[in-house]
């Protein structure tokens, strides 16, 4: 080695390295290049922000998209907003832009890094975090199981754990001693138990009746998981998770067995809950597919029942072996992971939906009296309204659409830019990341009027002339990688709203009650939303 290369390596001239490249970073990429130098310095969009965090810290402390709808508004379609260490993000609205984006370029516009290693931990590495040829090998694989006709069938499967949930809230009114006969229900926590039941049950074919069993331990721990959701807390799982390997050990065996580390560490102690409780989904994940493959009716010839989710996959793998028992067949962990895909994506998504929907409806009494004088008799005539049924029923379809509209269970979703490309003439680096603030484009006020962030919903019988079916409403997004449980979710909530609104009626907990939305990756209410609650049937 040179003198000079061993001068070199002196820990002195270590320092001196490390000390200007973190000026370079600083003074370069975190403060002139994004002033001066980016293509995209000239894109409208708010100030800097803060110096090293940009934007991160107001989005994180904020209701979910409330400051990307303030920037939009000032701004326009196309918004620059900052990142943590001068990484520009950019926001896009208009239906031309999300086409591209979601829908005609999807491969290269995919969930970045960070996301799908989130989704892979809480909700399983599947549909959720794939893409490419290996993502529209398993949709294919697991369209038939959201087919219409698989839906029609299973429409029927709803109704026992939501005649459970008439029941208990019938008996937990009369119990009240009021001579009003009202009661007052944390209307989030029984949704939460009720499309727990419903998912498990249609989609694995395992019951689990949290609605009569509260000590249940899958709901016992979505509970736990849930109430971590906080924005604070995602930052904390995407900074740990940013950390190499971080996503394989955080679901780990080892690290379960010594969570009590975790808890002990400052800031990342609530990290310790979150360890706990998807370690056990993914154990109780396991045990249902073992049962299921168990299941010797689950026999590759058997395509006319068992069209569940699971009875789909193990009836798929088992076909791969028997044709080729060398078969690089999925894995038992990788199918535990589809499992967990469809119980996180399935459940608290559209019981988020359901409270968000009760609480508007309570805060509209006449949108509510309504949708009772349309669903009374229906129930009347038959308290299981089978699948075309609940399709028919025009208000109940107005209040559902636009409810999901207003408070989308999933307000936001991100891609990042695979090549440097235009969109709506701008010029978007390779690794830009994009936002896709689906509540904001959801009340964007040149699509749907001044009045785009009020609950309206006979906004659906006469639908404004900038409306576009597939952009507007943007819930469930579009493309390949858009909702495959759309339409069970929706047909779900229909099924549950008859049955709760033909029984009840849904007023505000307390006079002044204002609703907080609580987001990490959806967006649920943060004090489980107390309704109050009076039979109307006896
Ligand atoms: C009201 C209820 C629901 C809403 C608002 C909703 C919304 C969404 C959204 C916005 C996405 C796209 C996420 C992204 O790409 O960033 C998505 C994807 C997905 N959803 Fe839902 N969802 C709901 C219910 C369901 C149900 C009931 C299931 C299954 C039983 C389900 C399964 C999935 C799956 C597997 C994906 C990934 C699709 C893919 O990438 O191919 N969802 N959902």
């Amino acid at each position: 080695m040179s003198a000079e290369v061993q001068t070199l390596l002196q820990p002195r001239y270590f320092a001196w390295f490390a000390v200007g490249y973190a000026a370079y970073v600083f003074l370069y990429r975190i403060i002139l290049y994004p002033r001066f130098f980016s293509p995209l310095r000239n894109v409208p969009g708010p100030s800097h922000g803060n110096l090293l965090l940009g934007h991160y810290l107001t989005i994180v402390q904020s209701e979910s998209c409330i400051p990307q709808r303030e920037w939009a508004k000032a701004h326009g379609p196309v918004v620059r907003m900052m990142g943590p260490f001068g990484k520009e993000r950019l926001i896009f609205l208009s239906p031309e832009a999300l086409h591209q984006i979601m829908v005609k370029d999807w491969l290269a516009y995919p969930r970045p890094q960070f996301m799908r290693d989130v989704l892979g931990l809480v909700a399983g590495y599947g549909l959720l975090t794939i893409t490419g040829d290996a993502h529209k090998q398993l949709r294919k694989a697991m369209n038939p199981a959201f087919s219409i006709p698989n839906l029609m069938a299973q429409t029927d499967m709803y109704y026992e754990p939501i005649e459970g949930l008439i029941e208990i809230m019938k008996a937990q009114i009369k119990a009240e001693s009021a001579p009003e006969a009202d009661k007052v229900f944390a209307m989030y926590e029984w949704m939460g138990k009720v499309t727990l039941d419903i998912i498990c049950d249609t989609a694995f074919g395992y019951e689990t009746d949290c609605l009569h069993n509260p000590s249940n331990e899958l709901a016992v721990a979505f509970e736990q998981l849930l109430d971590l959701q906080s924005g604070a807390n995602l930052a904390k799982l995407i900074a740990v998770i940013s950390l190499p390997f971080s996503a394989r050990i955080l679901a780990s065996e080892w690290l379960f067995r010594h969570r009590a580390l975790v808890g002990s560490l400052p800031f990342f102690g609530t990290l310790e809950n979150m360890i706990d409780s998807m370690y056990r989904i993914r154990t109780i994940s396991r045990e249902m597919l073992r049962a299921k493959t168990a299941d010797l009716s689950v026999a590759p010839e058997d395509m006319t029942t068992k069209r569940d989710i699971m009875s789909l996959l193990v009836r798929a793998r088992k076909a791969e072996l028997d044709a080729d028992p060398r078969a690089d067949a999925m894995t038992d962990t990788a199918m535990v992971d589809q499992v967990l895909t469809f119980l996180a994506a399935g459940h608290e998504t559209t019981a988020s939906g359901l409270s968000w929907t009760l609480w508007l409806l309570a805060n509209d009494p006449e949108s509510q009296r309504r949708l009772r004088a349309e669903v009374a008799p229906v129930y009347a005539a038959d308290p299981r309204p089978d699948y075309r049924t609940l399709k028919s029923l025009e208000w109940l379809d107005c209040v559902v659409n636009e409810s999901l509209r207003v408070l989308p269970p999933v307000p936001l979703t991100i891609r990042v830019a695979d090549k440097t490309d235009y969109i709506e003439g701008v010029k978007v680096p390779k690794g830009t990341v994009l936002n896709i603030p689906i509540r904001v484009i959801n009340t964007w006020k040149p699509v749907w009027g001044e009045d785009a962030e009020e609950f309206h919903p006979a906004r659906w019988l006469s639908l404004p002339k900038g409306y576009n079916p597939t952009f507007s409403q943007f819930s469930f997004i579009a493309g390949p990688h858009a909702c495959i449980g759309k339409t069970m979710a929706v047909g779900e909530m229909k099924a549950v709203l008859v049955a709760l609104i033909a029984n009840f009626e849904f007023a505000p907990a307390y006079p002044g009650q204002v609703a907080h939305p609580a987001t990490a990756i959806t967006m649920k209410p943060d004090d489980n939303m107390p309704l109050r609650v009076t039979c109307v049937r006896a």
